[in-house]
């Protein structure tokens, strides 16, 4: 364990650290984070024992680090510091055999059995092993970054002091390298107190974070320290967003530039372009839109939305394929593409374009009431993927946080259900009235205009233009479908 009480230390009498007080404990991966300059290095150096303090006090398993010899706490403790050139005509092998040096006892050293085996296993853990004959200076920048780790391996320390340990890394070896260090350090109990730049690779890997701002610790703590937006746009003085990692329990941090938060004021003035097979509504600039439809579904920035026509009979067993076969066709970038498919005659769709509640509000509805279920009876489950057939697409002027776009496709959803009753439209298996179609498809688009809105509810002026919008539409979608059908 490592306590920090009451720290203050610099350079030359200069203060750059003011009483840093923290526990470190064993076993935990630790990361320092702050802007250039506000002294994680120093704090390294203060730890390690290579800077001696002004005031204060740092204890290595409950002794002061002062009373440790060199040697000693080379035996417990290795740094791989930032930007080391080591520049002889060393190999890899020969580096990294260095690091074994506190553990050959005697005057005249000599390597062991030992030496050598752990040598050539955190070679082979860093991926050195196969430039372990080559001299060390004929290596790229990440290549001698991960030998040096490997000398620092090679010691067997009980804490590791990183200073930067992925600079130099591309992607593949910075994870490579992290998932290395964190199976090392769970094998071993080693300690890991790591600074890293990269906030995003610290929320993957470290277990407790401390924010360094002008010298002093700011914030110490778990996941909660990255999280904490306000804290970090005062030590960074930039805008950080933190949103959550698609398939891990983490944070990611994004930066918002001000000057980039453009005003889009014609972003609801989209060109319709419609056929047999699609209607294809494009938008200058991309909207940010929550949906379920089959190709573009979550949370995403796009320009265009495609909703395509297919047969009752179409094959829908791979459904995302054949959206991205038909939008690469049509020369509709992908990337930029929401992709709906509906079973209904794309004829009957119906548009609601006007200002409903000061809200420039556009919805587009196809419906079909087929398979209209009441989703409150219990129902055998559809057998076969059944193709979606009342389409919402919803596009504001508006500026919509997160939780208010959930609040739009509630207030979009109950608006659908209210027409359905009105219109009087009935489960064909339960005989009551349908609160939707087996497989219907939503898209909330919003241009993130003016100020955020938090609330889209039907207490909110913006969820009831929705509700208002979307009830007539697929009001008129439905009336459009049954004049078709003859119901
Ligand atoms: N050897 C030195 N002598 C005098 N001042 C120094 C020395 N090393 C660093 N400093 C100063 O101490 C302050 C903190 O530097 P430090 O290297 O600890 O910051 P850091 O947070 O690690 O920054 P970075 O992210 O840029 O590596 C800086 O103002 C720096 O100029």
């Amino acid at each position: 364990m490592i306590e920090v009480s009451g720290l203050t230390g610099g350079y030359q009498n200069e203060d750059i650290l003011t009483d840093i007080n923290l526990t470190i404990n064993e076993g935990e991966f630790f990361a320092l984070i702050g802007p250039n300059g506000s002294g994680k290095t120093t704090l390294l150096r203060l730890m390690t024992g290579a800077l001696a303090p002004s005031g204060g006090i740092i204890e290595i398993s409950g002794k002061p680090i002062q009373t440790y010899s060199p040697r000693k706490k080379a035996e417990i403790m290795a740094v791989l510091a930032q930007s080391s050139h080591v520049e002889f005509d060393f190999s890899v092998e020969e580096i990294v055999m260095l690091g074994r040096y506190p553990h050959q006892k005697g005057l005249i050293k000599h390597i062991s059995r030992r030496d050598k085996e752990v040598v050539s296993e955190v070679m082979k853990q860093t991926e050195v092993y196969q430039y372990r004959n080559k001299p060390f200076k004929w290596l790229s920048g990440g290549e001698k970054q991960r030998v040096l780790l490997a000398k620092a391996l090679a010691q067997e320390p009980k804490i590791l002091f990183l200073d930067e340990p992925t600079n130099h890394l591309d992607v593949k070896h910075t994870v490579e390298m992290l998932q290395h260090l964190k199976a090392y350090q769970a094998k071993r109990q080693m300690t890991i107190i790591a600074i890293l730049h990269d906030l995003n690779t610290a929320a993957l890997f470290a277990d407790r974070f401390g924010a360094l701002h002008q010298g002093r610790l700011v914030k110490k703590g778990d996941l909660s320290v990255l999280k904490n937006e306000t804290l970090l746009q005062k030590v960074y003085e930039v805008d950080i967003k933190h949103h959550s990692h698609p398939t891990l329990a983490k944070p990611q941090m994004l930066v918002a530039p001000e000057e980039m938060h453009h005003s889009n004021p014609h972003a609801l003035e989209a060109e319709v372009d419609q056929n047999e097979q699609c209607i294809h509504i494009a938008f200058p600039r991309p909207l940010r839109v929550l949906s379920n439809a089959v190709v573009g579904e979550g949370l995403q920035w796009l320009c265009h939305f495609c909703n395509f026509y297919v047969p009752k009979n179409y094959d829908c067993s791979n459904p995302a394929d054949d959206v991205r076969k038909w939008l690469e066709k049509a020369g509709i970038p992908l990337g930029d593409t929401l992709g709906m498919m509906t079973a209904v005659k794309l004829a009957d769709k119906a548009i609601v374009n006007e200002v409903i509640m000061d809200t420039h509000i556009f919805t587009i509805v196809t419906a079909g009431v087929g398979n209209a279920m009441d989703i409150t009876k219990e129902h055998p489950l559809a057998e076969a993927w059944q193709i979606g057939t009342i389409n919402i697409m919803v596009f504001l002027d508006e500026h919509l946080t997160d939780g208010a776009f959930v609040n739009a496709v509630q207030s979009a959803t109950e608006a659908k259900t209210k027409a359905l009753v009105d219109m009087e439209v009935t489960d064909p298996a339960t005989k009551s009235i349908a609160t939707g179609t087996s497989t219907d498809s939503i898209a909330i688009a919003a241009t993130q205009n003016g100020t955020p809105t938090p609330y889209a509810g039907s207490g909110t002026r913006v969820g009831k233009a929705i509700g208002q919008s979307v009830y007539r539409a697929v009001t008129e979608a439905i009336e459009n479908y049954r004049t078709r059908v003859g119901k």
